[in-house]
């Protein structure tokens, strides 16, 4: 997958741009509050309809304007694809594929597939362990859509629960449906702890190797998915994991009354993440919880990669910073496969760039672009 040419129109601080890109690497430089971001914040949306950092499409139109477009040529499936954004003050975005209407974002899915790095992503190791969930979800459900129905009904149900929970004791007749909503988050639930305890072996078997390259073989990389404790074997069978789950409602069920929380269930679960056998969160360096991060993304993209038989986009966003020069090098040249787009303020980093594309951006233009 590889987006050869993007053209924007009133999209943020960009009034009109277009650019061609190169098949690997390029790398997007220029001063603060430039529009580097925007830039791959415009990428992204053609592959999700989404913006990972605005709540509303209309903070992506440039201000005072009433339309936004992005206008994307994609390589994907041996086919090119002309995708078309167009963003309206007031009313929905409309989205085409080659000229025709998409009727929902999800036919998006497939076409163009990014992951991107942001800079709150290097906080994914530091974070609690509901950052670490986010990334499992959304790697998994990139991949199995099933994963996210289990999931968008499993916290349905756990929003019910938790309701019920804390308004039991004014309203005990509440309790009536408790029993129904235990058994219904065991069922999604046990699915959900299969996926997630198959998907992490897989990263397992990825990460650790991406994470050798990047630290020059100088530390380990260890993944282990923590899930609800009377689980002893997540990736054996649903129904097994089922049954553990009921067990360890039932174990917990005065726990719960009394404290008017859900306590049970894999909303709790983590990914512990370990560098030579200790804590990355308690023990790493800035340096190494960042490349520990950024290793999880690229197998994520690896897996993607397995699986679909196309590399995603990489979109990396500020990340090169507080690393040391050998980790600079991997992200510029060591990437494997696909096409990457690098965000970084220093223009010193483009001597480190072996093969790709840079370009300057100022005030929302592309000012100058160079081919190495
Ligand atoms: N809807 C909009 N209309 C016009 N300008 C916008 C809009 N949204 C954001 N901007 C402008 O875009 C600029 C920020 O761009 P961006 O976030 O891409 O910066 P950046 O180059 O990545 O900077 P940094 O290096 O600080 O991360 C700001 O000047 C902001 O005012």
């Amino acid at each position: 997958m590889k987006l050869n040419r993007l053209e924007l129109d009133f999209f943020r601080n960009y009034s009109h741009v277009e650019a061609t890109f190169h098949p690997r690497v390029n790398l997007i430089y220029g001063d603060n509050a430039q529009g580097k971001t925007n830039l791959l914040e415009a990428i992204a949306y053609l592959s999700s309809a989404r913006s990972h950092r605005a709540r509303y499409d209309r903070e992506l139109i440039m201000l005072n304007e009433p339309q936004g477009y992005i206008k994307g040529e994609v390589d994907s499936r041996e086919r090119t694809f002309i995708l078309e954004a167009k963003l309206n003050r007031g009313k929905t975005r409309q989205l085409w594929s080659n000229g025709l209407r998409l009727k929902t974002a999800g036919e998006l899915a497939g076409i163009l597939t990014t992951v991107l790095f942001c800079p709150e992503d290097l906080y994914l190791i530091r974070e609690g362990a509901s950052a670490r969930r986010r990334f499992l979800d959304g790697a998994i459900c990139q991949l199995r859509p099933r994963y996210a129905q289990a999931l968008a009904e499993y916290n349905r149900l756990y929003e019910h629960k938790t309701r019920i929970l804390r308004d039991w004791q004014e309203n005990p007749s509440l309790l009536d449906t408790l029993d129904d909503f235990n058994l219904r988050m065991a069922q999604f639930g046990a699915r959900i702890i299969h996926y997630r305890a198959h998907f992490v072996r897989r990263l397992g078997e990825q990460a650790p190797a991406i994470h050798a390259d990047f630290s020059g073989g100088r530390e380990q990389l260890g993944l282990r998915y923590e899930t609800v404790s009377t689980v002893q074997d997540p990736l054996g069978s649903v129904q097994d994991i089922f049954e553990s789950l009921l067990k360890h409602q039932e174990s917990h069920r005065r726990a719960e009354l009394d404290s008017r929380q859900c306590l049970s269930g894999p909303h709790k679960d983590d990914l512990v993440v370990e560098l030579d056998g200790q804590s990355a969160k308690q023990f790493g360096s800035q340096g190494q919880t960042r490349t520990a991060a950024l290793s999880l993304k690229l197998a994520q993209r690896e897996i993607f990669q397995q699986e679909t038989g196309e590399w995603p986009v990489l979109l990396l966003d500020d990340v090169l910073s507080e690393l040391d020069g050998k980790r600079q090098s991997f992200v510029l040249n060591r990437i494997q496969g696909g096409q990457v787009f690098i965000t970084c303020c220093e223009p010193e980093k483009l001597d480190g760039l072996e093969r790709g594309k840079s370009f300057q951006i100022q005030g929302g233009t592309i000012l100058s672009q160079r081919s190495v």
